[in-house]
């Protein structure tokens, strides 16, 4: 089954005004693979991956244009598509056990959930799986709990697993037991995972492609070792300038660029990187590039066609 995002475009209504999230972005992701979504803080990765499924900042709405498919139906929370977030703690409900929070997502009949709770925790590796369901959040470590929320997420037997930054709050060792999980799960069960990260290192372990996002956009896109090895856009360059690439160890995270993203509170007409770009040219602030073999870009695009 494959994750399909055509021409989608997030406009989100806060208390006041509109922002343009995300403008225009399309992708596949087959079964089986692993596509890692990239780029500063506030360029749309979460609002891309979540909002088509619902799942909205408080007190916000949202204007959804294009799509995101599953074989061509809307996917369905839970049972399509499993949802892995950032922070464990906040996520989970202290005041409940552990196994009855993994099975939430479970249409499961009372006396089968902690069976399956328990599966469910064996399934990702916890190490004393039974012990695991009965105790409280606050009694798991960071990296168990991280663990219990993907097998939360697996509990509807999605087919697709959408983790956002799964392993920032964790130390370099738990965030290799949590990388080593996903990628176990996805080898015996076939998922296809979309994964969104500020981590290279978490880029170079586990993606097959990339897609580069700025201010809502994609500005490049293609497979891991090409977008890794020979960055194309400026602003890809850019964030993967200082840092080693080929072999970046988790926790190795791409570096702010000088200056700031633009308002998304107005559309921006051309190449929302064109006022930080080395490379910029007119054109670039007066006409959107398309994205041309992986890369949306006038100067590049430009160049090639020489
Ligand atoms: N609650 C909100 N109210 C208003 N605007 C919001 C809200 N949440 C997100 N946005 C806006 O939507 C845009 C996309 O945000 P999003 O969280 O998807 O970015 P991100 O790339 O996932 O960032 P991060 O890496 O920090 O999670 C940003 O411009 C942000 O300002």
């Amino acid at each position: 089954m494959t994750l399909v995002a055509d021409h989608l475009t997030v406009r989100l209504y806060p208390a006041r005004g509109a922002v343009h999230a995300v403008d225009d972005v399309s992708w596949r992701l087959e079964p089986g693979r692993t596509l890692a979504i990239v780029g500063e803080s506030g360029s749309g990765k979460t609002v891309m991956s979540l909002a088509p499924l619902g799942l909205l900042p408080p007190g916000v709405s949202a204007d959804i244009g294009g799509s995101v498919t599953l074989d061509g139906a809307p996917p369905v929370l839970g049972s399509d598509v499993g949802v892995v977030f950032q922070d464990p703690p906040s996520a989970l409900n202290p005041l409940r056990r552990v196994g009855a929070q993994v099975v939430d997502a479970a249409r499961l009949p009372r006396r089968a959930r902690r069976a399956r709770a328990i599966e469910l925790l064996d399934l990702v590796g916890l190490p004393d799986p039974a012990r695991a369901a009965d105790v409280y959040p606050h009694e798991l470590s960071g990296g168990m709990l991280q663990r219990a929320m993907i097998a939360g997420a697996l509990a509807g037997e999605p087919r697709v697993l959408i983790a956002d930054e799964p392993t920032t709050a964790l130390d370099a060792s738990m965030q290799e037991q949590v990388l080593d999980v996903l990628a176990d799960l996805q080898r015996r069960l076939g998922l296809a995972l979309l994964l969104i990260t500020h981590d290279i290192g978490v880029v170079a372990r586990m993606a097959d492609d990339v897609a580069v996002m700025y201010a809502g956009r994609i500005v490049e896109q293609g497979p891991a070792t090409r977008v890794l090895d020979a960055p194309e856009h400026p602003y890809t360059q850019g964030l993967l300038a200082a840092v080693p690439t080929a072999d970046a160890a988790p926790g190795t995270r791409f570096v702010g660029l000088d200056g700031a993203p633009p308002d998304l509170t107005t559309r921006i007409a051309g190449c929302a990187f064109a006022p930080r770009c080395p490379l910029a040219v007119d054109r670039c602030t007066a006409e959107r590039p398309e994205l041309v073999d992986g890369v949306s870009c006038h100067v590049r695009t430009h160049a090639r066609s020489r």
